[in-house]
């Protein structure tokens, strides 16, 4: 736990509470500088799809495409039963109004891509985006997506001022969960924010570790490993391997090499550092996938390096990142459901099995909730 940034986080959460939309504005300048209308209008719309050349506009209908067709599979349906006469089961509702936070130091609209795609077929009903200004504009490919996806409310807004603004509902209406990741200030707020609001998981910083052997090739594993680490300086690598002549190539700065005596030792590091992307190239990567217990997303052979994942595959690339994998997964369409328990009861089976409450009722010292039971005819 980084108690100096939470500190930092939770004093800049408080003056957003306390002092409202003054303290959004102040916080805007001073990490964004900027100072003018957070809601994006529509000429600003007009004017990013203006400058999107048609071959970039083919690209990003294709990717949402190929996102949307992974994603479809996963919507769940309710899950009803009779017994006794009596209905019993699970329902699914979508969450009725989502903030979604697109990261904007290097903006990334694929992000974008990868929550708004699952929210709409989840069926959610209201969408409003943040994402930090540059210059006082929101980068024209984020804004052409939301487009795409029937997006309109997009606000000029980035880090703890973004994530306090959808929690608190200051200059917006408050949303009931908040998607998406950020830097390490972002995933903080949202961390603290939770129980105020729904978030989806701890999607920080990213990081890649990488298990290969002696079969892997060099080049691949060397660009795998530094293309998460051009994230951002609190990105993370790993390589954990069994070749020394391939723990001598990758020794480069910020990549942590780790020799292994087996695949099997790599597969135990892997799931201690629990990281947000395993990458397996060896001579049989599928022998060694019941061996990890702890990652966000694995990814087999030289032909699934994670920016393919993060790009044009169609899997989410919205993942639990510092050691979060250990508790939490993917994004999936089903985040953005809730369920919702749904019971009606038979007369028949109420009165055959209420004796189980009613002593229950009495080990508990609940008068009351005896009396519910019993005085049913
Ligand atoms: N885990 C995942 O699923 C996933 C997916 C995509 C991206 N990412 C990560 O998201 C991150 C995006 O980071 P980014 O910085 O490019 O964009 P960002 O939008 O997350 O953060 C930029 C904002 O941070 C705020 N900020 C910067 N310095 C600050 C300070 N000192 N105090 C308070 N606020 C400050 C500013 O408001 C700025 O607009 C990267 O680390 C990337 O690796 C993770
Ligand atoms: N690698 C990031 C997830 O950690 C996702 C991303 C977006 N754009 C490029 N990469
Ligand atoms: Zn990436």
């Amino acid at each position: 736990m980084n108690f100096e940034l939470e500190s930092y986080v939770a004093q800049i959460l408080k003056d957003i509470r306390e002092k409202g939309i003054e303290a959004v504005k102040e916080y805007s300048r001073k990490f964004d500088g900027y100072d003018g209308e957070f809601l994006v209008s529509e000429e600003e719309f007009e004017e990013a799809e203006r400058q999107i050349p048609e071959k970039d506009k083919k690209i990003i209908k294709r990717t949402i495409e190929r996102i949307w067709e992974y994603h479809e599979k996963q919507l769940e349906n309710d899950k009803l039963y009779i017994k006794n006469a009596s209905l019993y089961g699970i329902i699914y509702k979508p969450v009725r109004r989502i903030g979604i936070y697109v990261p904007g130091g290097k903006p990334l609209p694929s992000t974008l891509m990868m929550v708004g795609v699952p929210a709409k077929i989840a069926g959610v009903k209201e969408i409003a985006v943040t994402t930090p200004p540059k210059n006082g504009k929101v980068n024209p490919y984020v804004l052409y997506v939301a487009k795409l996806l029937g997006i309109k409310e997009v606000y000029k807004l980035g880090g703890i001022q973004a994530i306090g603004a959808m929690a608190y509902g200051i200059g917006m209406k408050k949303v009931d969960k908040i998607f998406g990741p950020g830097n390490k200030f972002v995933n903080e707020a949202k961390r603290q924010v939770f129980g105020v609001v729904g978030i989806d998981s701890l999607a920080g910083p990213s990081e890649i570790a990488v298990i290969a052997d002696e079969s892997a090739n060099k080049e691949y594993v060397l660009y795998d490993l530094l293309s998460q680490l051009e994230h951002g300086k609190d990105s993370k690598a790993w390589l954990l391997t069994t070749s020394r002549e391939l723990a001598e190539y990758c020794s480069r700065d910020g990549i942590e090499v780790v020799l292994c005596k087996s695949l099997e030792e790599c597969a135990e590091k892997a799931n201690e550092i629990a990281p947000e992307h395993l990458e397996i190239i060896t001579k049989e990567p599928l022998k060694l996938v019941d061996l990890i217990e702890n990652a966000g997303a694995i990814y087999l052979g030289e032909y699934t390096p994670v920016p393919a994942a993060d790009y044009f595959l169609g899997v989410n690339h919205v993942l639990p990142t510092g050691g979060a994998a250990k508790f939490s997964g993917v994004l999936t369409v089903m985040d953005f459901m809730k369920r919702i328990s749904l019971a009606y009861v038979s007369r028949e089976e109420f009165l055959a099995e209420r004796y189980l409450g009613i002593r229950l009722a009495e080990i508990e010292g609940l008068e009351m909730h005896k009396k519910s039971m019993e005085v049913r005819r």
